[in-house]
């Protein structure tokens, strides 16, 4: 646990360096499968002054186990994430500019090239508006489940992010440093499709499937180490 949450603070205090948050928006956490703990930001500290001991620690009933800070405020989504999505090792949520102006817009992000191929197997996509019942009651579980509910039937492996309608991305991976990259690279993607999109005057006409097989099936075809569970 000492390990992971070492981790935990530095996947964390690499937010800032990417540029994927301002202040505290995002958050980074890790899970230990085998005691079915995780480990997250506290809520509300600055990067540059986390430390692994502030890291806080919870079970997948959402209690916390150890750490004399609060754990961010997303951390219900993490947890029904890591409920789930059962081989995912690490979840990611910002604010990261690009993605969340697509969040905000509510459309998801088309597979226009390579680039995305190289790490997305078909659109990004963004879940649904949530009812004025899930706000009011408990948002942050309410949007793990929203985010369960975008996947059903597909392999999260496959689309390592999502877009939560008027709020921002998640992103995950086989552990908290693969979720940070899979953030930084959906940011690079989000700010390409805006640009592509608008010179392409709104065509969301995505690549053809067969450079989309290519390009994914190769990195990833053979290598899948996700499953989810519902
Ligand atoms: O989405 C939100 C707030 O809208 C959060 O992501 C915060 O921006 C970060 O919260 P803490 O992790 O500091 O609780």
């Amino acid at each position: 646990m000492e390990e992971l949450k070492e981790q935990v603070c530095e996947a964390n205090r690499q937010l800032p360096i990417h540029n994927l948050v301002i202040f505290t928006w995002g958050n980074v956490s890790g899970i230990d499968r085998k005691s079915g703990l995780f480990v997250i930001k506290p809520s509300g500290v600055e990067y540059d002054r986390l430390r692994p001991k502030d890291m806080v620690v919870m079970n997948l009933n959402g209690e916390k186990v150890e750490g004399d800070l609060n754990p961010s405020s997303d951390t219900p989504t993490h947890c029904i994430l890591y409920r789930n999505f059962s081989a995912v090792g690490g979840i990611v949520h910002t604010h990261s500019r690009w993605a969340t102006i697509w969040a905000q817009t509510g459309q998801s992000i088309p597979a226009y090239g390579t680039t995305h191929g190289d790490y997305f197997y078909g659109s990004i996509p963004c879940t649904r508006k949530m009812t004025p019942e899930e706000i009011a009651g408990a948002y942050e579980a309410e949007t793990g489940k929203v985010i369960v509910e975008t996947f059903k039937g597909a392999d999260p492996a496959n689309i390592p992010a999502v877009l939560v309608h008027s709020h921002g991305p998640f992103t995950w991976g086989k552990d908290c440093f693969e979720a940070v990259h899979n953030s930084v690279v959906l940011e690079e993607l989000a700010m390409m499709a805006w640009h592509t999109r608008a010179m392409a005057e709104g065509s969301d006409e995505a690549m053809q499937h067969e450079l989309l097989d290519k390009h994914f099936l190769r990195k990833h075809g053979s290598h899948a180490y996700y499953g989810q569970n519902s």
